[in-house]
């Protein structure tokens, strides 16, 4: 996992609990790595160490933890790391997801070492769709989700996200209905 993800962890844990907290989460998750280099490759298993490691230390689901990560790592570390990446992507939420996979394609080709997931999207109606999620890497879903609502956010669009199908269900890979709805800029 690029160390975009592992940075974007630390930085969520040091600003939300403190510095103290997150040396606490490395050293149970035997992490010696001083910093991560954003654009370094690592091995995923230490960010499920970390995650893992969170979750004793702050008691809290790993769940939990991995949905606020996702949302913060979307409006914070992605954001400020790649905000014109991002622009691209889309200028709404439907049109975001329709372009995820090419901008994984473009940082690819940049960046070979990176193993993004595929995101596929049908069903498409005015307020809603269905996103297909297919990874190898298991259990990051409710990252997604936190990402997907960061997203809305981003949009200033309301999103509801309920997993329809799951690996756990025997799919070959995750599927989530999406609905969302542009907030009204003017309160009545
Ligand atoms: O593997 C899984 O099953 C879940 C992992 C999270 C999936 N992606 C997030 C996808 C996503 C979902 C919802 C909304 C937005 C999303 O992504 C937007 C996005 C995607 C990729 C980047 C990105 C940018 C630069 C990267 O690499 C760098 C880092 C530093 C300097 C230069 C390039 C890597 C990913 C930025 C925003 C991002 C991603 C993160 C890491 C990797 C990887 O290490 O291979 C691949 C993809």
């Amino acid at each position: 996992m690029f160390g975009l993800v592992n940075k974007g962890l630390e930085d969520m844990i040091c600003s939300q609990y403190g510095e103290e907290i997150w040396e606490k989460i490395k050293s149970k998750a035997e992490v010696e790595i001083e910093a991560f280099i954003s654009m370094d490759s690592y091995p995923d298993d230490i960010t499920y160490r970390l995650v893992d490691a969170a979750s004793v230390v702050m008691a809290m689901p790993a769940t939990d933890i991995l949905e606020a990560f996702g949302r913060y790592w979307l409006l914070f570390t992605a954001t400020e790391g790649f905000g014109s990446l991002m622009e691209m992507a889309g200028d709404n939420l439907p049109e975001f997801l329709q372009n995820l996979d090419n901008l994984h394609a473009r940082v690819g080709l940049s960046f070979p070492e990176l193993q993004p997931p595929s995101f596929l999207c049908s069903h498409l109606e005015a307020e809603s769709l269905k996103l297909h999620y297919y990874s190898e890497r298991p259990g990051l879903t409710p990252m997604v989700v936190g990402m997907l609502k960061g997203l809305g956010e981003k949009f200033d669009t309301d999103v509801d996200i309920q997993l329809t199908n799951s690996k756990d269900r025997g799919n070959d890979h995750q599927e989530l209905s999406i609905s969302h709805k542009l907030k009204c800029p003017f309160k009545p």
